[in-house]
Order: structure tokens, then sequence, then C-alpha cells
């Protein structure tokens, strides 16, 4: 049976001066940014998932978004190359991380730049978007790495928003779904449902039909409840005052068997 695994970092003492690229600098209340982390966690063991932190990179203000910094395809991690250049050194705890986990471990190299915020899987199609994070080499090299494993890889452009998963993300049935004022393209997906808020584009799938999601999207909530998913939700407004989403705070193993 597939495991459950996943990654966190629990935020660091320099969170409040994450980066911010694309809305205001809002006060970080830090107390609260750690109280929110302990009950995404505590969601995530709920639902079956164990976790893995990784070391803390505690000279890093977001490294709490462990999610960029490492793309997992079946028991292989590509560790990223962050575009943000404050955010290269969080990647060591992670590789030390995914290889004690026994992952294969692959590196996206200079000039490439990836985040994994930029990375939406859906079965085997790959959606890498191109941004503000991600440059072209670095959609060629997570090509080189995946498409031999029997990905397809498929580039999107991402201008509106932080990451391609900041605009969208897919349900368990392989709908992508956006908040369609953030996304580009809506028509380069298949199967595209548009949600009423911007933090309603966010799902990390936690098993069967059940979805975590941010609190601060109660109408998407009742979209989804109503489509016959059972939602989530987790309050993460301190770390969205740092363009952070659901699916950024962790990184699921889905590819190990243990
Ligand atoms: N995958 C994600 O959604 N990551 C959020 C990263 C937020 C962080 N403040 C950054 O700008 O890099």
């Amino acid at each position: 049976m597939p495991s459950k695994k996943a990654l966190v970092r629990r935020p660091g003492p320099r969170l409040a001066e994450g980066l911010v690229t694309h809305r205001e600098r809002e006060k970080v209340d830090a107390e609260l940014a750690a109280e929110q982390w302990e009950a995404y966690v505590a969601a995530l063991h709920g639902h079956g998932w164990e976790t893995f932190e990784v070391e803390p990179a505690d000279d890093c203000p977001d490294s709490v978004f462990v999610e960029d910094t490492v793309v997992m395809y079946r028991n292989v991690a590509l560790i990223t190359r962050p575009g943000a250049e404050s955010r290269r050194e969080e990647t060591a705890g992670v590789e030390e991380a995914v290889a004690a986990l026994g992952c294969s471990v692959n590196w996206i190299w200079e000039p490439g730049t990836l985040d994994g915020g930029d990375v939406l899987k859906v079965g085997d199609t790959i959606y890498v978007g191109r941004g503000g994070r991600t440059n072209a080499a670095g959609v060629q090299q997570l090509r080189a790495v995946l498409e031999p494993l029997g990905a397809r890889v498929v580039a999107v452009p991402v201008s509106r928003v932080l990451h391609l998963k900041s605009a969208v993300t897919a349900l368990p049935d392989g709908t992508v779904i956006g908040h369609i004022p953030h996304v580009d393209r809506p028509a380069l997906f298949p199967r595209f449902l548009a949600v009423p808020e911007e933090p309603g584009a966010h799902v990390v799938l936690l098993g069967g039909s059940t979805l975590l999601m941010s609190a601060s999207a109660p109408k998407t909530a009742e979209l989804l409840t109503d489509l016959g998913f059972e939602v989530v939700p987790v309050d993460i407004s301190e770390f969205e005052k740092l363009e952070g989403c659901v699916t950024c705070l962790s990184v699921r193993l889905r590819g190990l068997y243990a």
C-alpha cells in the first residue's frame, strides 16, 4: 500500500521578513503563525499522514514554505534551485530529509531556477509554470529529469501570481480549479472549474475525496462540498500574508512504499 508521508518545516524566527511580491506587506503574528502551523500538521496527522520535519533553516525567512524546495515524482526527489536568491539555502536540509527517506535525488542546476510551487501534478501530466520564479532552463531541466520516467511536462505561462499553484491546483478527479482573474490561460487545462475565491484555488489532496483548504474560502468550500468532496478547513492567515497557501506548507511523498 502506498505510504502517506509528508515533509514539513516549522516556521523560523525570521518568518515575518518573508518575501512578498504580488501583495502589500502586512504584519505577521509569529505566535499565531506557529499555532496555525501546528494545526495544519495536526490536520495531516488526522487524515493518516505521517510527517517528517526537515531541519530548520532559521536564517531563511521563507523556509516554512517547504514545497518550493523539492518536486517529488514517484520515488524521485528533484531538489530545486529557488528563483529567489534568499531561498537557495533552504534546499540543503530538504535534500538530507529526502535522501534519508530513500528517495532517488536529482537537482536543478544553474542557470536553471524552479520553485516547487510552480509544479502541479495531475496523474502523469506535470504542469510547470514559467513565471517570476521558474525560468526556461528550469523547465527544460524538469523535462529532462521527469519525462524519461513517464511524465508529460506541460509548460504554462504564469504572470498574475507568484506561482502556478497560487493560481490553480487539481481535484482528485484531475479537474483543475482556479480563480479566473489569476489564471493566465484556463483553456490550457482539459477540465477546468472556476472557483469564486482566490484562496479557494488551493487544495491539498488528503486521500479519497478529502481536501485540505484554507478557511478563508468558504464559498469555494461550499461549492466543493456540494460536488461531493469532504473539505477540511485550516486557518493559515499568517502564511497567506506572505503569499503562501495550503499546498506550500508540505510536500507529500506518494511514490514511496513502506
Ligand atoms: N509554493 C508556495 O506557494 N510558496 C509560497 C512562497 C511564499 C514566499 N513568501 C515567497 O515569496 O517565496
